[in-house]
C-alpha cells in the first residue's frame, strides 16, 4: 500500500517538477507579483511579527518579494537550512548573502538557530508540490516539513505557497503526512478549515 503512494507521489512530483521548470519568464513575473502581495497580506491579517518561510529557488513561488517587505517591517522571517539528521535548522533572513545547504537549497548565511526556534513564530510559510482541499500537503519527498510540523505541539497557522494549478482535489498521502491551514497562490489565499 504504502509503496503504491509512494510511487504516485513520486510520479505526480515529476510531473509537477516539470511543470515548473517550463514557466515562461513572463508567467514566473506574473506570479511573482500575485505571490509577494498575498504573502503580504496573509502576514498582515495574521498581526504576524515572527514568521518562518524559506529561500525559493528559481521554479519555486517566488519568496524574497515577501522577505523584503517583511524586513522592512520589522517581521522577524526565519528560514530553513536542511541538516543530515532529517531536521532543519533556522536563521533569520538578514538580506545578505546566501549559500546552499547540503542538498543545494538556497540557505541564509546568519547566524543558526536549531530546529527549535520555528516553536516561537505566529506564521509559518512553507513550500510545497501539491496541496488539496481538505489541506493535505505534499512536499518534496524528504519528509523536512513533516517532522518539523509534526514535532511541533501548538502550531500556528501553516501556509503553502504553490501555484493555482498546484491545488487540487485530492494528493496521495500517508500518515505522515502533515495538513495546512490554507494555501497562497498568485491569485489569492485560501483557507482550509478541515483537518483544523
Ligand atoms: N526553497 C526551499 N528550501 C527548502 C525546501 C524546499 O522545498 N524549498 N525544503 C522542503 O522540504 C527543504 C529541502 N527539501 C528538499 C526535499 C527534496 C528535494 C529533492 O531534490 N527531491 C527530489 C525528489 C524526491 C522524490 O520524488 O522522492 C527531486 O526533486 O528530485 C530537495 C530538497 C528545506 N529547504
Ligand atoms: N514524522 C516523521 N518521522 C519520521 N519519518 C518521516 C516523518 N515524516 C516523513 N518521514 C519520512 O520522510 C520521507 C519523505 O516523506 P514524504 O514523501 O511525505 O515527504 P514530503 O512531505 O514530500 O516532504 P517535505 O515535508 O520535505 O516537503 C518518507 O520516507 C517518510 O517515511
Amino acid at each position: 500500500m504504502t509503496d503504491d503512494v509512494s510511487h504516485d507521489k513520486r510520479a505526480l512530483r515529476a510531473e509537477l517538477r516539470e511543470r515548473r521548470r517550463i514557466c515562461t519568464a513572463k508567467e514566473r513575473n506574473d506570479s511573482e507579483v500575485g505571490i509577494t502581495a498575498n504573502l503580504i497580506e496573509l502576514a498582515t491579517r495574521t498581526g504576524s511579527t515572527s514568521v518562518a518561510a524559506y529561500l525559493s529557488t528559481t521554479d519555486e513561488p517566488q519568496t524574497r518579494g515577501f522577505l523584503h517587505w517583511a524586513s522592512e517591517h520589522n517581521i522577524t522571517v526565519l528560514l530553513p537550512i536542511s541538516r543530515a539528521d532529517g531536521l532543519l535548522d533556522w536563521a533569520p533572513y538578514d538580506g545578505e548573502e546566501e549559500n546552499s545547504d547540503l542538498i543545494g537549497m538556497p540557505a541564509p548565511t546568519s547566524e543558526v538557530l536549531g530546529p527549535i526556534a520555528i516553536n516561537d513564530v505566529d506564521l509559518i510559510i512553507v513550500p510545497a508540490a501539491s496541496v488539496d482541499r481538505s489541506g493535505m500537503r505534499m512536499g518534496w519527498g524528504r519528509g523536512y516539513f513533516d517532522k518539523t510540523l509534526g514535532s511541533m505541539e501548538a502550531k500556528p497557522p501553516v501556509y503553502a505557497v504553490i501555484f493555482d494549478n498546484e491545488y487540487v482535489d485530492v494528493v496521495p498521502t500517508e500518515v505522515h503526512d502533515q495538513p495546512v491551514n490554507g494555501i497562497v497562490t498568485p491569485t489569492g489565499i485560501v483557507t482550509i478549515t478541515e483537518h483544523n
